[in-house]
């Protein structure tokens, strides 16, 4: 696939939430410095573009202390917007590199119900294939038969083995086998999906706990990963899924999918900046490959409408 289909997609995926920052700056400049009633105006739209309080003061400083030779129009606001998001994307843009020595590398996925999870396990899956890493999956989230259907179709269609067992099973027992079959498969990368259950923080943190411990017993170095599937649509929600999944699951990484289905994508950026989480990967579409690493700058410019 050329990286111009994906550039293509992410500015259709992103098109809402160009629309909205775009929306927002609109006639808000037109001479070569820019007044304090002017920053203030533009620190507004950044935040009414869901970038969040420190993202827009980081941005707001730095266009204060920046000089405008040629004039300030639109575009070249457009730029300098562009250019201080992916100041503040870049730190976090980490794919996720399969290192583990032993292998398997075990990801562990988390992420409330509906997030777009189990499709997300299905696209990094996709993704390692393409790279040629040997995948197996294991349906952790045995609170659910439909998610174990569902993680069982996408293994099927994806041509990659499954550990699973029945609804309401233990998750760890689940785990313990598919890092097991892992193991002498020599599979590259075991993907485990997780029951996303904040409604009881206690049990999803005993659950993820005892999965810990299982894989601990194997692999000392295991999970090697704890991403958190995070849905765009939520906006400010997706923040505070965050803080909550930091704390009870000691989360590594993020993906946020559904980028395409808002307008707050800009939460992202809010995200980078408050939490300095690597962001591994962002889903703009339910199609196998609309998934792929996190690009910083592809995304600030798509985001500050640089690209449009
Ligand atoms: N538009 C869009 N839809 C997505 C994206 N990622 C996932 N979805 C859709 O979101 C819905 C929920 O995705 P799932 O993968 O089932 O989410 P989940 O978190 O596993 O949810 P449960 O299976 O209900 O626990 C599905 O209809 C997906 O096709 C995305 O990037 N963009």
């Amino acid at each position: 696939m050329s990286s111009d289909t994906w550039s293509d997609r992410l500015l259709g995926g992103l098109r809402k939430t160009q629309e909205r920052l775009s929306g927002n700056l609109a006639g808000l400049v037109g001479a070569n410095r820019l007044s304090d009633e002017q920053l203030d105006d533009i620190e507004d739209a950044l935040i009414a573009s869901d970038l969040g309080p420190r993202a827009a003061a980081r941005i707001r400083e730095r266009l204060a202390s920046g000089r405008f030779e040629k004039g300030l129009d639109e575009a070249t606001l457009r730029e300098a917007v562009a250019e201080e998001i992916a100041a503040i994307l870049r730190p976090v843009a980490r794919p996720l590199d399969i290192v583990a020595f032993p292998r398997p590398q075990v990801i562990l996925v988390i992420g409330v119900n509906g997030s777009g999870k189990t499709t997300t396990i299905a696209k990094l899956a996709h993704l390692f294939q393409e790279l040629d890493y040997s995948v197996m999956l294991a349906a952790g989230d045995t609170f659910r038969a439909a998610a174990i259907g569902q993680l069982r179709v996408w293994a099927e269609r994806l041509g990659v083995p499954i550990v699973s067992g029945a609804e309401g099973g233990d998750p760890a027992s689940i785990v313990f086998d598919a890092v097991k079959q892992a193991t002498d498969a020599g599979t590259d990368v075991l993907i485990v999906d997780t029951a996303g259950r904040l409604q009881n923080k206690r049990e999803l943190m005993d659950e993820l706990a005892k999965i810990r411990r299982v894989l601990g017993r194997l692999n000392p170095e295991a999970p090697h990963d704890v991403v958190l599937v995070l849905d765009a649509t939520n906006g400010q929600n997706a923040l505070q899924q965050i803080e909550i999944f930091r704390e009870v699951a000691g989360v590594t990484g993020l993906v946020m999918t559904k980028l395409d289905g808002t307008a707050r994508g800009g939460v992202l950026v809010a995200a980078a900046e408050q939490y300095g989480l690597p962001i591994h990967a962002i889903g703009v579409g339910e199609k196998i490959d609309d998934l792929r690493p996190f690009d910083p700058d592809l995304v600030a410019k798509v985001i500050a409408g640089v690209f449009r």
